[in-house]
């Protein structure tokens, strides 16, 4: 018997945050010549968009992957209620210790979404468009 046919489902939503690039394994020196402008004590904020993908078999009976009503209410409790309208390094305790590098952000939302998603394996893929020409892919590698 042939396998079910699969295919690719992404949703995408976006939020606003801020943070300031900052590692506690570097020097304070190290820290201004590595994130430069992004260094700034301050910090600065972003309209991130978030895609996340979900890979998988496509029901039979229902024609989906998974119902995108079902794929806004997992991406609104593992990413939306904890980084909306945050400051990433302070409300955030992943990032206590953590640089706020979109790479970084991809992999906590990754990790955010394994652990609250009723289908973890149909995660794929999540790319984060941190500006219009700053994006990360991040695949649980
Ligand atoms: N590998 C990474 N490098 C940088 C990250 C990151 O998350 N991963 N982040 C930053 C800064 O936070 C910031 O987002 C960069 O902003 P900016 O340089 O202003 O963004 P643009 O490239 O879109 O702006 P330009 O107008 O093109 O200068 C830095 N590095
Ligand atoms: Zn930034």
């Amino acid at each position: 018997m042939s396998s079910m046919p699969k295919a690719y489902l992404t949703r995408r939503i976006q939020l606003s945050a801020c943070h300031r690039l900052h590692s506690t394994s570097l020097t304070v020196e190290e820290n201004a010549r590595v994130y430069g402008k992004c260094n700034n004590i301050n910090g600065h904020g972003h309209n991130y968009i978030v895609e996340v993908t979900l890979f998988g078999e496509v029901d039979q009976r229902t024609g989906m992957v998974m119902n995108l009503t079902d794929l806004k209410a997992e991406m609104e409790t593992a990413i939306m209620d904890v980084a909306d309208h945050k400051n990433l390094d302070k409300d955030v305790a992943y990032f206590k210790d953590v640089p706020s590098t979109t790479e970084n952000v991809a992999i906590f939302f990754w990790c955010n979404l394994k652990q609250t998603m009723k289908k973890p394996s149909l995660l794929y893929e999540i790319k984060i468009h941190e500006t219009e020409n700053n994006i990360v892919i991040y695949r649980g590698d």
